[in-house]
C-alpha cells in the first residue's frame, strides 16, 4: 500500500552519498495502464474471475481493449472519443475503481491488483480525487459537508475540515451556498461541490468525467483555470466532448471503440 504522500525515490540503493543524478524537473509517473482490456458481461463488473468463469453465452461489452497509458506529475491529459468509446471506463480503471479483466495499472509503485479492496479503498482516498460524470453528492448533507466528507473519513478533525471545505468552496465560487443541500443548487452549483470535494484531501491524482459539462461557458472557464492551476504539482485526467476542455490539455488521448487510437501532443 502506498503510504500518504510517499515520495517517488529518485535516489539508488547504490548511491550512498544520496547524490540524485536525474533531473529534479523530471515528470513522475503517478499512474501507469499497461496493455488493459475490460470487459463486463450483463451489465455488472464481473472482475477477472467471474469473466473466465460466467456463463459463455452472457452478453459480454469489451468497452476496452489493450490500452496502455502512463500520466505523470505536473501534466493535464484529456480523453477524447465518441459516446461508449471507454473514456469513462478507462477513468474508473486509472482511479482504482475497479480492475481492468487483463492487464495492470500502477499507482506510483503499487500494482493496484496486490491490493485488497479495502487498501484500495484507502489509496483511493488519499491519493485520487473523483469528480463523476453524475457527481455523486449526499442529498441530506449541505455542501461544506459533502466536501468535507472524504476528511472524515481520513480523520481528520471537525475544525480543520469545516476551514478546508469552506475554503475550497470558496475557490470554486460557492462561498455563498455553504449551507445548501444538492437539491437547493444548480445542476453547475453541484458540479464545483463535486470538484470542491474531489480537491479537498490534496490528491496526486485528479479524474474528472465531463467537468464542465453542466457549466454555463464563463463558470466552465473559471473551473478549468482552476484544474490546470491545481495540475501544477499532479497529475490531471479528464474526460470530455468539450473543445474548451480538451484546450487546457497538455496531451489528449483519443479512443474509439475501446481502443487508444492516438496519444500525443494536440
Ligand atoms: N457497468 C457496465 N456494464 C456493462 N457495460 C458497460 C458498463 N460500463 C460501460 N459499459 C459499456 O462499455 C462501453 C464503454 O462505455 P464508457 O462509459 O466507458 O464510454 P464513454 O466513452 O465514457 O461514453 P460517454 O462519453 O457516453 O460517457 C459502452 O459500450 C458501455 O455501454
Amino acid at each position: 500500500m502506498v503510504p500518504p504522500s510517499s515520495p517517488i525515490p529518485l535516489v539508488s540503493d547504490d548511491d550512498p552519498a544520496g547524490v540524485d543524478f536525474e533531473s529534479p524537473t523530471a515528470p513522475s509517473p503517478v499512474v501507469r495502464a499497461a496493455n488493459v482490456t475490460k470487459i463486463y458481461t450483463r451489465g455488472s463488473d464481473p472482475g477477472r474471475l467471474g469473466t473466465l468463469l460466467g456463463r459463455p453465452d452472457a452478453p459480454r461489452v469489451r468497452a476496452l481493449e489493450n490500452a496502455s497509458i502512463t500520466i505523470s506529475t505536473g501534466e493535464i491529459v484529456g480523453l477524447a472519443g465518441p459516446s461508449g468509446s471507454g473514456k469513462s471506463t478507462l477513468l474508473h480503471l486509472l482511479a482504482g475503481l475497479e480492475l481492468p479483466t487483463k492487464g495492470t495499472v500502477t499507482f506510483q509503485e503499487t500494482d493496484l491488483e496486490t491490493l485488497s479492496t479495502r487498501e484500495r479503498t484507502r489509496l483511493r482516498l488519499e491519493h485520487v480525487g473523483i469528480v463523476f460524470q453524475r457527481f455523486h453528492l449526499v442529498e441530506s448533507l449541505s455542501a461544506r459537508a459533502n466536501v468535507a466528507l472524504p476528511l472524515v473519513e481520513l480523520g481528520v478533525g471537525k475544525r480543520d475540515r469545516r476551514k478546508r471545505a469552506t475554503a475550497l468552496l470558496e475557490r470554486v465560487g460557492l462561498g455563498d451556498r455553504v449551507g445548501h443541500r444538492p437539491g437547493e443548487l444548480s445542476g453547475g452549483e453541484q458540479q464545483r461541490v463535486a470538484i470542491a470535494r474531489a480537491l479537498v484531501t490534496d490528491p496526486t491524482l485528479v479524474i474528472a468525467d465531463e467537468p464542465t459539462g453542466e457549466l454555463d461557458t464563463e463558470t466552465g472557464q473559471r473551473i478549468l483555470n482552476e484544474f490546470e492551476r491545481i495540475a501544477d504539482d499532479r497529475a490531471v485526467v479528464l474526460a470530455s466532448h468539450d473543445r474548451p476542455t480538451l484546450a487546457i490539455s497538455d496531451r489528449i488521448v483519443r479512443l474509439k471503440d475501446g481502443m487508444i487510437r492516438s496519444d500525443g501532443n494536440k
